[in-house]
């Protein structure tokens, strides 16, 4: 099977599309060879090698320019129009299943047209005065927890499990119930936080499904890859690492996130590099989350077409960390240190249209 490895840099960095096989390539290390060899040229006025080095770092530029800008057309492909023809809920019901422990259930509104939030009976006041868009379902800890979830899973397009769930045992054991339904109804499923907890212990529960995509923070990637890996891992190859654990997760999309973004399939790396800021708050991870469980119904929706062949999950995946980071970047030049996650969900509206409208 060739793998290729595509690296984007958002701020002018270099990008490697190669299709070298079984191994993911350091998508740093070529322009740092040319970009020592040029001052190696400059330095000893080596004319020649300094015009073929010249031509080949503009050529890589060029590449790199043309490829993210492929991404972001992938992306806009996939964006519905908004037209006075379609009726709520044709863009996007999306279930989110957590937001039953402190703190605002996650912002899965950039772009769904009806959200769905099961969670505990408990914290069904709390969600509901968030917003009055979100239909609340407090089940989640009841005995019939399956079930309750099962009615309204037809009608969902994507499910987002695990932000702000918690770790209860009673919780997680029904939360395995809902994934195995949602499997069984081939619906696109975002993992994460408690999410993940449950994965790590269980990772049957999504080996394979081509419609699972898990978003690990640093630590998260850690425990998965302790539950599925027995091998150490190489921590100085973070692309290598994400493309293993998706292979051994049954090539299911997998975006570690971090200062760089590494999204891949077990076939390909993506590399998102959009600028964000050096502001960590609580809660980016709930808007990646919940705008990838939009994204990647409307990626499966316009299918691999629109999408000129890359895996939809992929291209969603890259999406959402690139809107996820726009917000960031866009909140922090308004509020600096202060920034919390809630200005950045206050910034997806301007964040979208800069990135995605055509
Ligand atoms: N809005 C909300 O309601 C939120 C709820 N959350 C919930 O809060 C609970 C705890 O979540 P945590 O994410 O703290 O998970 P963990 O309890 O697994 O703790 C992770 C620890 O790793 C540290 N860490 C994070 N990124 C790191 C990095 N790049 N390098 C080194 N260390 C790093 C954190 O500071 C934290 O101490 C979960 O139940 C989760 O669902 C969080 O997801 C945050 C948002
Ligand atoms: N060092 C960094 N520099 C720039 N952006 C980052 C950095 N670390 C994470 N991000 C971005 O922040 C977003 C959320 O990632 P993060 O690692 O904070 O998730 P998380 O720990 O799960 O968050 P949460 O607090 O919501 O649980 C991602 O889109 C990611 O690109
Ligand atoms: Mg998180």
């Amino acid at each position: 099977m060739g793998i290729r490895c595509v690296a984007i840099r958002a701020c002018g960095g270099g990008k490697i599309d190669t299709g070298v096989p079984r191994m993911a390539v350091c998508p740093y290390g070529a322009a740092a060879v040319v970009m020592a060899l040029l001052s190696a040229a400059i330095a000893f006025h080596c004319s020649p090698l300094l015009a073929v080095l010249q031509r080949a770092l503009s050529l890589h530029t060029a590449h790199a320019t043309k490829d993210m800008d492929n991404l972001f057309q992938l992306v806009r492909n996939i964006v519905p129009a908004l037209t006075s023809k379609k009726h709520k809920g044709q863009d996007g019901r999306i279930g989110i299943v957590g937001g039953c422990q402190e703190g605002p259930p996650p912002a899965c509104l950039s772009g769904a047209d009806l959200t769905h939030v099961f969670c505990a009976r408990e914290a069904a006041p709390v969600i509901k005065s968030y917003s009055p868009e979100l239909i609340v379902h407090p089940v989640l800890d009841s005995s019939d927890a399956v079930e309750e979830v099962e009615k309204w899973l037809p009608r969902l397009h994507a499910l987002v499990v695990g932000p702000g769930l918690g770790r209860d045992d009673l919780l997680l054991n029904n939360v395995r119930g809902i994934l195995e339904s949602t499997k069984a109804r081939d619906i696109p499923v975002v993992i994460d936080a408690d999410g993940l907890w449950l994965i790590a212990q269980r990772p049957a529960l999504v080996h394979g499904y081509q419609k699972a995509v898990l978003t690990p923070n640093h630590v998260e990637f850690s425990r998965l890859w302790d539950a599925v890996l027995s091998s150490p891992m190489d921590t100085s190859n973070h692309s290598g690492s994400v493309l293993k654990l998706s292979q051994a997760l049954g090539n299911i999309t997998i975006v570690q996130k971090g200062e760089q973004d590494l999204i891949s399939n077990g076939q390909q790396v993506l590399v998102c590099n959009q600028e964000g800021s050096s502001r960590r708050c609580g809660g980016q991870g709930d808007l990646l989350s919940g705008s990838l469980g939009v994204m990647a119904h409307w990626a499966l929706r316009a299918g691999p077409e629109k999408t000129n062949g890359s895996s939809p999950l992929l291209v969603a995946a890259w999406g959402a960390c690139t809107l996820t980071r726009e917000c960031n970047h866009l909140a922090f030049q308004k509020y600096g240190r202060s920034t919390t996650t809630t200005d950045m969900i206050a910034e997806v509206g301007a964040a979208f249209s800069k990135l995605f409208t055509t």
